[in-house]
C-alpha cells in the first residue's frame, strides 16, 4: 500500500465521499475535500475531523485541509407592502414553506423592523439566534425553512429610535449570514419605501419583488408606490398578490367581499405587472399563523392559495435563472 493509499485509508467511511484527493509527501498530507452546501460550522468540523483521523497515521506529521465549495448562487426575493398589516409577513411565510416543500433551499429574513413577526409565525419566537463571530446563525425552523429576524436583533418597542445606518448594518448582518446553501432568500419587508428598501437597493439588490395587496383602493395606490421604488431601482416586479380577497364565512362557508373583489388584477393589468393569485380572508389561516403552523405547511384547503402562487414563483425562479 502506498503512503497515499494509508492516508486515504485513515479516512472515516462516512468522509470518504467528499475526499477528492489525499497525497503523502515528506510527512505532510494533504486532503483537498469538496464542502459544497455545508454552512460554517459544518464545514469547520469536517476540517477537524479530517485533521484528527489522518493525524493518527504514525508517518503524518502533519494535515492540511484544503475545503472546497461550489459557490451557492443565492437569490433575494422581496415581498413588499405599500402599507401594514396587509398580510405580507403571512404570504412570506406560506410561500417560503412551499418552496420548501417543492425541494428549494429557502430562507427567510424577517427586515421588517416596525413589525417583526416571523419568529411567531414560523413558532420560534423562544429560540436566540446563535452567531459564530460576528456571523449569524439562521434557526432552523421545523418547516425545513431557515429563519433569521430583525426581531431577535433588537429590544421589542425599541425599532421606532432606529436611524437609517443602524438598520443598514443590521440588514446587512441578516443578508451575509451563514446562510449555508439557501438558494433563495426571501425578504419579510417593512410596509413603505423607507430606509430598509433603500439599503436593500443599494447593497443586495433582489433578483424581483413580489407586492401584496388588499382589494380597497387606498392599498392599492400605497402598492403602486412600493412598486415605483423597485422600478426605479430596477428591480424586476414578480407579480402583486392580492389578499383577503373575500371573506369566507366560518359558519355557513360562504364568501363576501368586505374590501372588493378583483382590484388587485385589475390593477396589475393597468399597471402591466402579472398578477399572481389571491388568498381569501379566512379565519382558519390567522389562527394557524398565530399558532406557528403556516398553512401551506399541512394538506389543509387553507394552505391551497400559497402552494399556487409559489408554483408561480418557482416558475419565475427558474425562467430567470
Ligand atoms: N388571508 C388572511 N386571512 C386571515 N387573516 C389574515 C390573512 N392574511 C393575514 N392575516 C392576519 O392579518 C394580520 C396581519 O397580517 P401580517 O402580519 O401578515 O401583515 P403584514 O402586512 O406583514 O403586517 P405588518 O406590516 O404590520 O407586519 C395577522 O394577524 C394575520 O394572521
Amino acid at each position: 500500500m502506498s503512503m497515499d493509499d494509508t492516508v486515504r485509508a485513515a479516512i472515516p467511511a462516512e468522509l470518504s465521499g467528499m475526499v477528492r484527493s489525499a497525497k503523502f509527501a515528506d510527512g505532510i498530507a494533504t486532503i483537498i475535500a469538496d464542502a459544497s452546501g455545508l454552512g460554517r460550522s459544518a464545514a469547520a468540523q469536517l476540517q477537524s475531523e479530517l485533521e484528527q483521523a489522518v493525524g493518527a497515521v504514525p508517518e503524518v506529521s502533519e494535515v492540511r485541509v484544503a475545503l472546497m465549495a461550489d459557490k451557492v448562487e443565492r437569490r433575494i426575493i422581496a415581498v413588499g407592502s405599500g402599507k401594514g398589516g396587509v398580510g405580507k409577513s403571512t404570504l412570506t411565510t406560506n410561500l417560503a414553506v412551499a418552496l420548501a416543500n417543492a425541494g428549494r433551499k429557502v430562507g427567510v429574513v424577517d427586515a421588517d423592523v416596525y413589525g417583526p413577526s416571523q419568529p411567531l409565525l414560523f413558532g420560534t419566537q423562544n429560540e436566540k439566534h446563535r452567531a459564530e463571530g460576528q456571523t449569524l446563525i439562521p434557526t432552523e425552523t421545523e418547516f425545513g425553512v431557515k429563519l433569521l429576524s430583525m426581531g431577535q436583533l433588537i429590544e421589542p418597542g425599541r425599532a421606532i429610535a432606529w436611524r437609517g445606518p443602524m438598520v443598514g448594518q443590521a440588514l446587512g448582518q441578516l443578508i451575509e449570514a451563514d446562510w449555508g446553501d439557501v438558494d433563495t432568500l426571501l425578504v419579510d419587508l417593512p410596509p413603505g419605501t423607507g430606509d430598509v428598501q433603500l439599503t436593500m437597493l443599494q447593497k443586495f439588490k433582489p433578483a424581483g419583488a413580489l407586492i401584496v395587496s388588499t382589494p380597497q383602493d387606498l392599498a392599492l395606490i400605497d402598492a403602486t408606490r412600493a412598486m415605483d421604488l423597485f422600478r426605479q431601482g430596477e428591480v424586476p416586479i414578480i407579480g402583486l398578490v392580492e389578499n383577503m380577497s373575500g371573506y369566507i364565512c366560518p359558519h355557513c362557508g360562504e364568501t363576501s367581499n368586505p374590501f372588493g373583489h378583483g382590484g388587485t388584477e385589475s390593477a396589475a393589468q393597468g399597471l402591466g405587472v402579472p398578477f399572481l393569485g389571491r388568498v381569501p380572508l379566512d379565519m382558519a389561516i390567522r389562527v394557524a399563523s398565530d399558532t406557528g403552523q403556516p398553512p401551506a405547511a399541512n394538506d389543509l384547503p387553507q394552505g391551497q392559495p400559497f402552494a399556487a402562487i409559489a408554483e408561480q414563483l418557482s416558475a419565475w425562479l427558474d425562467r430567470s435563472a
